[in-house]
């Protein structure tokens, strides 16, 4: 059966460089249509995914009947998502497929002018509803219309993590979620199903804003507001950006102190002072620094812990808590979940079992 609706559009830059195509699918995941701008061979594999060879696993992703939060124009940050019912912990926000695809190496593998032509095309393709969609969205830099939308929105994603393809995906309605330090929802991406996940990573109240981080939440606030500032254009208001100096400047220390204890717990050396203490003062950390989503990986290093100098029972302890937080985080596929899974099954024949005991005994 022919995937592609229309014949694919290729461009390269020269003949030293590879061909970059728009294919598009306008019955992809129900009718919502997707484009993808992307070389031949990664286009290939994405036909092959169960998103397209079975349309069933797709089919009612992006159904937002009986959604629990509404669009609301906020403030001083254009549009965002409220809630209209509380979400607990661990509850579905929504699960959306993108409708725009582009591979990273288009930016060094064709002319800016082409590429950007390309890109109004991938766009036009898209089902009318669709495309109404991305162009409603906000432009934060100017310029290119397409492009603007694609720099101000996207999430940045791998396909296959055996090869160099990253792509940045559009996907509208979770767009809408504005940024939070400390947020309350995350999101994974399942590369087979082609969809986004996000997910409350704590209890939310009716009427309270729905939030994502768009950067890693462990940067010290300088380096937040930077990064959010070049990015997307707004000085962060969050409750972890606006707190006292003297609070920031704690804040600031413990992140300091998350960043060490990371490096330290990666370490699996002989050289390491790595300990269960090490993994239980970093979960403590993120504890008060409210980050909700990173603290699966210091469950994940607490388990490894306890685990490397034979404490099964706390190992496992930590290896449910980091499989709980991690199915939010990075989702079921994720290689640290996959891990916390076998050592809860079988704690003695987990590969950290006993590993830092070497480091002391004769
Ligand atoms: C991905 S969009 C989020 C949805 C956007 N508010 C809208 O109206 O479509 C990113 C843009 O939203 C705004 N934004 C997101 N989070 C914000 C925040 N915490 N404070 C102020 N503006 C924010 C910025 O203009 C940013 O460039």
């Amino acid at each position: 059966m022919r995937v592609w609706s229309h014949r694919p559009k290729c461009m390269r830059k020269s003949e030293d460089h590879d061909f970059y195509c728009i294919f598009t699918s306008t019955a992809f995941a129900n009718g919502r249509g997707i484009s993808i701008f992307t070389d031949p061979a990664t286009a290939k594999s994405i036909a092959g995914l169960p998103a397209f060879t079975n349309p069933e696993t797709v089919a009612h992703i992006n159904d937002e009947s009986g959604s629990p939060f509404e669009k609301r124009a906020l403030p001083g940050r254009g549009f965002g998502l409220v809630a209209t019912r509380p979400f607990h912990r661990g509850d579905s926000v929504f699960s959306h497929t993108p409708v725009y695809m582009v591979n990273d190496q288009t930016y060094e593998a064709l002319n800016e002018e082409d590429r950007l032509e390309m890109q109004q095309e991938a766009v036009r393709r898209l089902p009318p509803g669709t495309r109404d969609l991305y162009l409603e969205l906000h432009g934060h830099f100017g310029g290119d219309a397409i492009d603007d939308r694609l720099n101000t929105n996207s999430f940045y994603v791998e396909l296959d993590s055996d090869r160099d393809e990253k792509h940045n995906i559009m996907l509208p309605e979770t767009s809408r979620i504005n940024h939070d330090c400390r947020p309350n929802s995350h999101y994974w991406f399942d590369p087979d199903t082609l969809t986004h996940h996000v997910h409350a990573l704590r209890d939310i109240q009716i009427g309270e804003e729905l939030s994502i981080s768009y950067i890693d939440p462990t940067l010290t606030r300088s380096t937040r507001q930077a990064v959010l500032k070049n990015g997307w254009g707004f000085d962060c208001s969050c409750s972890a950006c606006t707190q006292r100096e003297i609070f920031t400047a704690a804040s600031d220390h413990r992140l300091d102190a998350i960043d060490f204890l990371t490096k330290e717990l990666a370490n699996r050396t002989e050289a390491s002072t790595a300990s269960p203490e090490t993994a239980e003062l970093l979960v403590s950390l993120c504890e008060q620094e409210r980050l909700d989503g990173p603290i699966a990986d210091a469950y994940t290093y607490a388990a490894i812990e306890y685990n490397g100098v034979g404490d099964h029972r706390t190992a496992q302890k930590y290896a449910m808590l980091a499989i709980e937080r991690g199915l939010l985080y990075s989702g079921e596929k994720d290689s640290d979940v996959i891990a916390m899974y076998r050592l809860m099954a079988d704690p003695q024949n987990h590969w950290s079992w006993m590993y830092r005991r070497s480091r002391h005994d004769p």
